[in-house]
């Protein structure tokens, strides 16, 4: 990917990139290694479906909603798409129970449990699985990364900084090691902001299993509570006068002293049910945004729009065009002073 930007830039030295459009292919692409690894080809084609079934599903989320049983055209063929990607994955399934792979993949751990427990994980629960680990997967990242890259075109003093410690913690080496990883506080920090700020899941929900009694309110057993995430993160109360603006400097004791409620930041949920992605997840965006920082210094486009939108998770509206600029190799820079943009002209554009 940074490499196909780097050979589409103009003589400037600058591309402008839809990064969303990129980030999602990425995502997509470690997911499909993540939960199928050595079957990754026959993998690809059957999540492949599932996004087709899934523009369905966000384009009636968009309509008046009409209910999934219904058979309008859309429904049909959303559940066409479903049968599809349900028989490819037992077919899939099948081949590696009979073959003698004993790979290390979500695929191979999952038929690896159905053997010696298959009482409590049946082929179905496999397919199931599959089929979450795509949804839950694949946009959620994406957006991180495309946030957080927005974030940092709109703030060059912490792309600069995050950069540098980039530079002194890797040295020499262009994708950094598992170790260097866990050093990358400012990373770590401009993360949390972002996820903070813009987090992919704006809600998740909860249903009481007895009758509780919850900030002054009587609830009766089986309700359904919804968990604002979004309205949590942006609680003045809370987070306190610069609640609405970028500083990723709250979370530098930490993420349980970032707030005046050690339970305020909970973008990947809370408790027993919380993301299970959670560790990849962030491992994948700190390793990918480590790339792009160390190849490139950016800044929004002119025709950035700025209008989070929520289709199912929270998205940037118009897109988000970035304008790439080719670092010198381990080039650190100093910092600027202020945030405002550089003006650039002559690039040009790449697409997928
Ligand atoms: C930035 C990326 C991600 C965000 C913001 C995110 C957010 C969330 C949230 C808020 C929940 C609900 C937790 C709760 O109710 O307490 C959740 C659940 C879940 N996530 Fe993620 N997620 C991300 C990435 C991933 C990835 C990469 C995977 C798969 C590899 C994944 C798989 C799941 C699954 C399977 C659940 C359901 C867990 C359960 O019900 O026990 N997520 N995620």
């Amino acid at each position: 990917m940074l490499d196909k930007w780097t050979q589409a830039m103009s003589n400037s030295g600058e591309v402008e990139v839809e990064v969303s459009e990129w980030f999602q292919n990425l995502t997509e692409d470690v997911i499909t290694r993540t939960a199928f690894g050595i079957s990754y080809d026959d993998g690809k084609a059957i999540f492949q479906l599932q996004g087709q079934q899934m523009l369905l599903a966000a384009e009636s989320f968009q309509k008046v909603f009409i209910p999934g049983f219904f058979p309008t055209r859309r429904n049909v063929n959303s559940w066409k798409f479903d049968k599809e990607v349900r028989k490819s994955l037992t077919k899939l399934i099948d081949v590696r129970r009979e073959s003698s792979s004993s790979a290390k993949d979500l695929l191979g751990l999952m038929i690896e449990a159905s053997k010696s427990r298959p009482n409590d994980v049946t082929p179905n629960d496999i397919v199931e699985e599959c089929k979450s680990f795509f949804f839950a997967g694949k946009h959620t990242t994406s957006n991180l990364l495309t946030w957080t890259t927005v974030l940092l075109a709109m703030h060059p003093r912490w792309q600069a900084l995050a950069r540098d410690e980039l530079l002194r913690v890797c040295g020499s080496r262009d994708i950094p090691s598992k170790d260097d990883l866990i050093k990358l506080k400012t990373l770590s920090m401009v993360l949390n902001e972002s996820l903070r700020l813009y987090p992919p899941t704006i809600a998740t929900i909860r249903r009481t299993r007895a009758d509780v009694e919850l900030g002054g309110y009587k609830v009766p057993r089986g309700t359904e509570l919804l968990i604002p995430i979004l309205a949590l993160h942006h609680d003045q109360a809370v987070w306190g006068n610069d609640v609405n603006e970028f500083n990723p400097g709250r979370f530098a004791d930490g993420v349980a002293r970032a707030a005046k409620h050690p339970a305020a930041f909970i973008p990947f949920g809370l408790g027993a049910r919380s993301c299970v992605g959670q560790n990849l997840a962030i491992m994948q965006a700190k390793l990918t945004l480590a790339m792009v920082i160390r190849r490139f210094r950016f800044k929004l486009a002119p025709t950035y729009k700025h209008a989070p939108t929520v289709l199912m998770l929270l998205y940037p509206q118009y897109g988000a065009p970035v304008i790439f600029e080719k670092l010198a190799p381990s080039s650190s820079e100093s910092l600027p002073s202020s945030e405002s943009e550089l003006v650039s002209s002559g690039r040009h554009t790449v697409s997928m």
